[in-house]
């Protein structure tokens, strides 16, 4: 049986544009885009995970919106169960750390990255919501 995987991520929206990083080649799905988060630890809530978890790999603290989605995507290491919510840096800048890349993008421009298959359906939602905004 494979392992289920609870993660967060968070949808940081400055000057209408997405925050997306990339995943290093040390990692599973190597160099593949996500948003910013991680793995939900015993006795968090999501949205604990979530501020811990920008703390640590952005260097910044950020307010947490509404939730965007939430998605089960089977890879061969596990099923990761993500949900994605808004999000607004309220201190600090995000920061490179632990990602190859981090770029601010437009939300119609998202879909030209090379997304982790489990956030397809997140950036279609934001695509299409922020732009009729
Ligand atoms: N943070 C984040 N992880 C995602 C997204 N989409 C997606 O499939 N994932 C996967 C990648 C990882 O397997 C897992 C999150 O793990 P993590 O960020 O806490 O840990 P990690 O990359 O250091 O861990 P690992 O998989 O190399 O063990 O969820 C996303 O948008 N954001």
């Amino acid at each position: 049986m494979k392992k289920n995987i609870h993660v967060v991520g968070a949808v940081m929206i400055e000057n209408q544009k997405v925050l997306c990083a990339q995943r290093g080649d040390s990692k599973s799905l190597p160099f593949k885009w996500e948003f910013p988060g991680g793995k939900i630890e015993e006795g968090e809530s999501p949205q604990e995970a979530l501020q811990r978890e920008i703390i640590e790999e952005m260097h910044c603290s950020v307010e947490i919106g509404e939730k965007i989605d939430y998605t089960v995507y089977e890879y061969d290491f596990g099923i990761v169960h993500l949900t994605t919510f808004y999000c607004k840096v309220i201190e600090g800048d995000p920061t490179l750390t632990e990602h190859a890349a981090i770029k601010w993008m437009f939300p119609s421009d998202l879909h030209t990255l090379d997304w982790a298959p489990a956030d397809i359906p997140a950036i279609e939602k934001i695509a299409k919501t922020l732009n009729t905004l």
